[in-house]
């Protein structure tokens, strides 16, 4: 007989297994930054995005402290539009300041790397913007000022792939953009012969650092989704070593015929309550339950039909162990004993009885017993064991009562 408890270990145990084989699948598939099957994506995005706002929640105020450093250089560099330019920085840089410490981490966690995508998207854009504003002769300057910020798109931020050409395109984009809207000529010859090397090679540098970012961005993303993966991987094997312990306690102290408690798990719990009722001074009974005429039981309705039977008296039994420190298990054969701490004598007399009468009451056809019906016979004995003495002296007595109820004639408990 297999409980539902273990029934439902064992689902569980597929679970796990079928889990197993598709994360596994997922680690050996060809591409190594295609999306995962939707669900996997999806909770592996979530992920990302946790540890995303955890770690980079810092890194994205450095970088906007850093961003804001270079107000010397529109102060140095702006002419007459300093002061709007260190006005632009400042205000951007205050906006994404409060986005990041005053936005709830739980409302930002699901678009936190699109935030951080489109705020240096906006940073390098802002710096596009002020090469507008400042004297031509100065301009060259801020050109360069958006290798750090390709850098820190590139390598600090660690974006997914994706979002990180998306960003640097971008801005690739509008710098072609502005290089066609707004010549880099100043008027002063020599100038503008070293900006006509200058503009082509710095073109290029950055095409080489976008595809160099392209390949990083590849690279960490392909291991963070194989980390992800190896440590559902693993979190899955922990689970499943717990489940297997479960079962595996279970199964060394569970009748498999009956599912109650076995013999060794009820030594186990006698010792420990024994010792229990000498430190409280309290009684612990013990109730010894044997079916009656079993052996003619088999005789006569086979060995299978007596498996059965010996399930329907165990489940009596289980129904009348109620208390959470009650204890039933089958002792061995067609022997069952009850473990009640702090029970007396006639308490456990009692609660004997009523398993007598229930397991009569079902009636269970056997013609070779005195009633015509299975029934049981019950020794009970109760203790307050003083120190010294030893549980087998329980056992004794309860016994000695179960052989003096089949003594009686069987179908009775004997408690005293
Ligand atoms: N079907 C079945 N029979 C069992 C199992 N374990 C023990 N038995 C049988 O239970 C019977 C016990 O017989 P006995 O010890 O002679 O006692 P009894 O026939 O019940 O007679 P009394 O105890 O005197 O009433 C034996 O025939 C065992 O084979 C079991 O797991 N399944």
């Amino acid at each position: 007989m297999q409980s539902s408890h273990t029934l439902n270990q064992d689902d569980a145990l597929e679970q796990i297994s079928q889990n197993v084989d598709f994360l596994t699948q997922q680690l050996h598939r060809g591409r190594r930054i295609g999306r995962f099957p939707r669900l996997l994506e999806h909770e592996y995005l979530r992920a990302r995005n946790r540890r995303f706002l955890e770690i980079d929640r810092r890194i994205i105020a450095g970088g906007l402290l850093f961003y804001l450093a270079f107000c010397w250089s529109d102060i140095l560099l702006g002419g007459a539009s300093a002061q709007l330019l260190v006005s632009l920085r400042v205000g951007f840089a205050a906006v994404l300041f409060a986005l990041l410490w005053w936005v709830p981490r739980s409302f930002l966690a699901p678009y936190m790397m699109v935030v951080a995508a489109v705020g240096v998207f906006a940073a390098g854009a802002s710096v596009l913007f002020f090469i507008t504003l400042i004297p031509a002769e100065m301009r060259f300057a801020y050109h360069l000022g958006m290798v750090p910020i390709q850098v820190f798109t590139m390598v600090a931020l660690r974006l997914s792939m994706r979002a990180m050409l998306t960003v640097s395109l971008g801005l690739f984009a509008l710098y072609v953009l502005l290089l066609l809207l707004q010549p880099l000529q100043t008027g002063q010859a020599e100038m503008d012969q070293i900006l006509m090397v200058f503009v082509p090679l710095f073109v290029s540098f950055w095409l080489m650092l976008i595809g160099l970012g392209a390949y990083l961005a590849y690279a960490v993303e392909s291991g963070a989704r194989n980390d992800y993966v190896q440590n559902r991987l693993l979190t899955l094997e922990a689970v499943r070593l717990k489940v297997l312990t479960r079962q595996l306690h279970e199964l060394s102290t569970t009748d498999s015929l009956t599912g109650i408690a076995n013999r060794r798990y009820f030594e186990q719990q006698l010792d420990i309550e024994w010792r229990r009722a000498i430190r409280q001074q309290q009684p612990l009974a013990l109730v010894m339950i044997d079916a009656d005429r079993f052996k003619d039981y088999n005789d006569c309705y086979g060995h299978q039909q007596g498996d059965i039977c010996l399930q329907s008296i165990a489940g009596v039994i289980a129904a009348h162990c109620q208390r959470p420190a009650d204890l039933c298990a089958r002792f061995g054969g067609e022997e069952f004993v009850l473990l009640l701490p702090g029970s007396s004598t006639a308490d456990a007399a009692r609660l004997a009885e009523k398993i007598r009468l229930d397991l009569a009451a079902l009636q269970l056809p056997h013609e070779r017993s005195e009633a015509g019906f299975c029934t049981l016979s019950a020794g009970v004995a109760a203790m307050i064991p003083a120190v010294g003495e030893h549980s087998d002296e329980l056992l004794r007595r309860a016994d000695r009562r179960l052989y003096q109820a089949k003594d009686k004639g069987r179908n009775c408990v004997v408690s005293a």
